[in-house]
């Protein structure tokens, strides 16, 4: 009797709701988040229309030039290069041969985009047509990847485009070391397709032994856990390996280090991000600059106060299980299709907790994060 109510439960439950989509969930590889399939969320941006700027230009351009006799858009003559920093209307870009032009942005380009504070972001890879005085025309923005989004007013405003990592920076202590905190900023890593490195910062200032634990699972999860000191140089030139040849943003909460680890990374490097502060201050209040700035020994960082926090954190209770790689295999051996892992008879998820194969410490994060976008949805 009682079997056959739950199987009833069981179809109804399946007949209100789709059934989930697994196919995302795939495991870390050796670098961490390497398989980052978009989430199958509409709010997070889907990688397709990152894509789109190049194309929509390009088609409606061509219709627009049977209609109105226009040009399409002829790339000849066009330079490549980096969007380092956008002032208002103007994108400072950088050429590969290190060239700065002043850019402003087709307005065809412009009238395109819904989100017009969004059409060309710090980190883009455009194509603009120079002109004299080192000044330009920007026609086409190349498809993103990797970003860092910020919601305004409703929409997404993307603050940074094409940062390949982010490197999350606690401290040991002052402020004390929360490890619940890693996991969110692990999930909006993911969130952002970001890969994550995890730097625990002070380590002159604490014991390190009790962290091997800590440490220890992450690693097993594919993540690059390094134990840092700004003050001593302690794993510094580890970062530094990391940081080569990518682009990367630091995020943390205020007091941890960044800005001294920047520093030590490279000299004048906090000296600039306080020199891009000024500007900002002089410009818009409400506008977060972003910088990408370059590193010596190859790659880039982003650094602006107004992204070193990780964004809001924004997503359905149902997603949250996503980003706790360790589940996925699991999630399909659940008793109910739709297992939240909660409370549910039959869980694999919480088996394997009991078991001693999935931490505790990670098993309570996600109750947390579950409860807490729970909560949200309720309050929506
Ligand atoms: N002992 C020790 N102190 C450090 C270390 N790293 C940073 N500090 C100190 O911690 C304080 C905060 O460092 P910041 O680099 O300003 O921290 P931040 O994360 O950039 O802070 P915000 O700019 O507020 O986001 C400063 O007094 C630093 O000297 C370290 O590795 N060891
Ligand atoms: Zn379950």
């Amino acid at each position: 009797m009682g079997k056959k109510k739950k199987v009833r439960v069981e179809l109804r439950k399946n007949r209100s709701k789709p059934p989930r989509d697994h196919s995302w969930t795939k495991g870390f590889g050796e670098h961490g988040f390497e398989e980052l399939a978009p989430l199958s969320d509409e709010r997070v941006r889907p990688k397709g229309e990152l894509s789109r700027h190049r194309t929509i230009i390009q088609e409606h351009s061509a219709v627009r030039s049977a209609e109105m006799e226009m040009p399409t858009v002829s790339m000849d003559g066009c330079l490549h290069g980096r969007v380092l920093r956008v002032h208002g209307l103007q994108s400072v870009v950088q050429t590969l041969d290190g060239a700065i032009y002043r850019c402003t942005v087709r307005r065809l380009l412009k009238s395109l985009v819904t989100d017009e504070r969004s059409v060309v972001t710090c980190g883009d890879r455009v194509w603009f047509r120079p002109a004299a005085d080192n000044e330009g025309m920007i026609e086409v923005v190349d498809p993103r990847h990797g970003i860092l989004t910020r919601e305004s007013r409703r929409r997404e405003h993307v603050l940074v485009a094409n940062v390949d990592q982010v490197v999350i920076v606690l401290s040991l202590v002052e402020p004390d070391l929360k490890p619940h905190l890693i996991d969110r900023y692990l999930a909006s890593a993911r969130q952002g397709s970001l890969k994550p490195i995890i730097v625990l910062n002070k380590s002159d200032l604490a014991e390190t032994v009790p962290l091997q634990s800590l440490i220890g699972a992450y690693s097993q999860l594919g993540i690059t856990t390094l134990l840092t000191s700004a003050k001593t140089g302690q794993g510094i030139e580890r970062l530094r390996r990391f940081l080569a040849n990518r682009s990367s943003v630091f995020s943390g909460q205020s007091g941890v280090g960044k800005s001294s680890l920047l520093n030590a990374i490279q000299d004048g490097l906090t000296l600039r991000v306080s020199h891009v502060s000024d500007v900002n201050q002089k410009g818009r209040h409400t506008t977060t600059t972003a910088e990408l700035i370059p590193l010596q020994f190859g790659g880039w960082v982003v650094d602006t106060p107004g992204i070193r926090q990780m964004q809001i954190w924004d997503v359905r209770p149902e997603e949250v299980e996503g980003f706790f790689v360790e589940f996925h295999p699991l999630v399909p051996l659940c008793g109910f299709p739709d297992c939240m892992h909660t409370h549910e008879e039959n869980c694999a998820v919480k088996k394997a907790v009991d078991q001693g194969l999935i931490g505790s410490r990670r098993y309570h994060s996600y109750i947390g994060m579950f409860e807490e976008a729970k909560g949200k949805v309720k309050h929506a």
